[in-house]
């Protein structure tokens, strides 16, 4: 059979150990298309390459070549009709989350579009995709009723509360004082053992305390900051979305935009973009030092795949002021409440466009929340 379901060869993700198999993988989005192998059991790295890249087949046999659409990569949709048969079903089928045209008008040329990551079911935010693609790999060698946590800013503690109970396991969520309201109530309201840190200035200072748990026994640490499967959940899930959305929708893609906490999402849009067009270009927004923006952090303080992958990058400083003015500015231009993460990443964008910095065309600026939730954090900045 020449096309063979990949998730038949699922066990082989968890044996491929750093990330050589994502040459592999550059390699496949930049020719469009997979050769075949007579034994994917052979080649694991191959298979979590086409895996990664969004491939729902993979070709087994000699000699034969596969375009990425015959491979499935195109299909990120999946209900005409948006009925699910369990919450899971909406998280996976539910999407692509969708992808929108600003009225926002940006100097030089630039359009910009809006990834509305809100559209995740669970914590209305991003970090969904990372807590179902880490909880799910890890139900098939942790048992039920494990107790599973992290350090975390608020919204991956709402995602790994929630889907945490969908896979029998209990949840233990640590945050810093300054962390949001929101994000020390709604894992309590889903069952999970809060932790709040009133001493820890960020979320990556309670690493260490989690690390500690997770030694003494009785806590199994997902590790949002170190787990790639963090990254790859957002290569096949938002970074490939964006890659189909732009094709199907005609855009003339010519950079992306966004905000790094683990670097997970931005990292993973940045490289799947620049392996099909090396000239697409990334701009990352950072908090202006001593600023304060939730959920997001300098890249000096330690990432991971921003740090290690091929990724060509500039960055822009926003404070936390200018990502509220953002906010104000997508809102009265679009009708749209973005987090402050999400704009912060729109005037990055701004600010590059306003520098003369970017060629005329079209920009996806990733919003990793809805600004609902920090109610208390704007109206101080209104
Ligand atoms: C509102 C918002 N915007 C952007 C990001 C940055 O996304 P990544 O770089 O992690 O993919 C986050 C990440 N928050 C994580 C880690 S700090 C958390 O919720 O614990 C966030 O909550």
């Amino acid at each position: 059979m020449p096309l063979a379901d990949i998730s038949g060869y699922l066990e082989v993700l968890d044996s491929v150990r750093g990330f050589s198999y994502l040459e592999t993988a550059r390699g496949v989005l930049r020719r469009g298309a997979a050769g075949c192998v007579s034994n994917p059991r052979e080649k694991p790295g191959y298979v979590k390459a086409l895996y990664v890249i969004g491939a729902v087949k993979i070709p087994v046999g000699e000699g034969c070549s596969y375009t990425l659409e015959e491979l499935g990569v195109y299909d990120i949709g999946g209900a005409p009709d948006m009925v699910f048969s369990s919450p899971l079903d909406l998280f996976t089928r539910g999407k692509p989350t969708p992808l929108v045209r600003s009225r926002l008008q940006l100097p030089g040329g630039v359009r910009l579009w809006l990834k509305l990551e809100w559209y995740n079911p669970f914590s209305l935010s991003v970090k969904d995709r990372p807590a179902v693609e880490i909880v799910s790999r890890l139900s098939r060698r942790v048992e039920k009723g494990s107790l599973v946590g992290d350090a975390t800013s608020s919204n991956f503690g709402i995602a790994l509360s929630a889907v945490a109970r969908l896979y029998g396991y209990k949840a233990r969520v640590y945050l810093p004082g300054a962390a949001e309201d929101f994000g020390k109530t709604l894992p309590r309201l889903l069952g999970a053992e809060v932790i709040v840190d009133p001493e820890a200035p960020s979320t990556v200072h309670l690493l260490p305390r989690v690390m500690k748990d997770a030694r003494s026994g009785g806590l199994v640490h997902v590790n949002q900051f170190y787990n790639d499967a963090n990254f790859e959940a957002h290569m096949r899930g938002t970074a490939r979305e964006i890659f189909v959305q732009s094709r199907r929708g005609g855009l003339r893609l010519k950079g992306v935009s966004g905000s790094l906490g683990t670097s997970g999402h931005m990292s993973a849009v940045a490289f799947y973009l620049q392996s099909v067009d090396p000239g697409v270009k990334a701009v990352l927004v950072q908090p202006a030092k001593d600023a304060s923006i939730p959920g997001i952090r300098r890249v000096e303080t330690g990432m991971l795949w921003i740090n290690m992958l091929d990724i060509d990058y500039s960055l822009a400083e926003v404070t936390l002021e200018e990502a509220v003015e953002a906010m104000a500015e997508v809102a009265r231009s679009d009708g749209l409440i973005i987090g402050p993460s999400g704009g912060a990443a729109v005037k990055a964008l701004a600010k590059k466009a306003g520098e003369g910095e970017l060629e005329p065309g079209d920009y996806v600026v990733v919003v990793p929340d809805t600004g609902f939730k920090y109610v208390n954090l704007v109206k101080q900045l209104l």
